[in-house]
């Protein structure tokens, strides 16, 4: 017997989103239901979908991010601005700022307008200037976990780089393995900007926008060139956002993702 569920449909800097309010959870929304959800042909198409449901662990609600693959994913930094303007609508824009749980740890946003600014989880699994061959090629990889994991590499030509299949070799290379990784590819713009380009996991493609690989590619920016907060990263889709962070002694703290969470359409689908 097919349920119908009312969804919105986002976009974060053009990495788009099915949203599902799931508190009830009355509906069990499986992998294989995400996947037909996502899909550009036969469903509403999206990079992911995310699912509001109820705080378990002290916040105001829980968000889960699954891929258009339909696997879960630890953390979406797109995701979560969405998330935090969608949730904030369900409750007649009244919220004033939030916090929500992520299987990478407790994320808080505020909003600025029509934009929000997300809290970070904070990074780990921090490591620069590994060499690895991808697709025949020798390249020096940095790589950390910006609540999904992520590869890192500069580049002179963004514009002529083989994003599809060195992201590809990337994102299955056995130094990332069991899980893979995301792969950004970045060139450096000025004294504290970059563009960057990104093949997400799950989504097995480029995408327009990739929160956590904006943060990745920001930070190892401060590592490699000395970028200082905030960092302005220009992204495949158009848009500037800005990345935020402080270094300290016991690594990164207050890390800020600043950008565009925008309402495309509300509809309902079948499942
Ligand atoms: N594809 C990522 C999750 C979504 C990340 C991206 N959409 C973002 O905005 O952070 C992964 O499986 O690690």
């Amino acid at each position: 017997m097919a349920t119908t569920l009312k969804f919105w449909k986002m976009n974060g800097a053009g990495n788009d989103f099915v949203m599902l309010d799931n508190r009830t959870q009355s509906v069990h929304i499986d992998n294989e239901t995400i996947a037909r959800l996502c899909d550009r042909h036969r469903g509403v198409g999206a990079d992911g979908l995310l699912l509001v449901e109820p705080a378990t662990d002290g916040g105001d609600f829980k968000m889960r991010y699954h891929n258009a693959d339909g696997g879960e994913a630890e953390m979406c930094g797109n995701g979560a601005r969405c998330f935090a303007r969608y949730v904030n609508r369900l409750h007649e824009d009244k919220l004033g700022g939030l916090k929500f749980e992520t299987l990478a740890g407790m994320i808080s946003a505020d909003y600025l307008g029509d934009q929000v600014r997300i809290n970070m989880s904070a990074p780990h699994s921090l490591k620069l200037n590994q060499t690895l061959p991808v697709e025949g090629i020798e390249l020096s990889v940095h790589s950390v976990n910006t609540g999904v994991p992520h590869a890192v590499v500069f580049v002179e030509d963004l514009e002529h780089t083989n994003v599809r299949g060195l992201g590809a070799g990337l994102r299955y290379h056995t130094a990332f393995a069991p899980k893979g990784t995301n792969a950004n590819f970045v060139k450096i713009t000025g004294p504290n900007s970059i563009s960057i380009r990104t093949y997400e996991r799950g989504v097995e493609d480029e995408t327009l926008a990739c929160g956590t690989g904006m943060v990745a590619c920001a930070l190892i920016a401060h590592e490699l060139h000395g970028f200082t907060s905030p960092v302005s990263v220009l992204v495949r889709g158009g848009d500037t956002l800005q990345i935020g962070f402080q270094k300290t002694a016991d690594g990164y703290q207050n890390v800020t993702l600043h950008g565009p969470a925008d309402f495309v359409f509300e509809g309902t689908v079948e499942v």
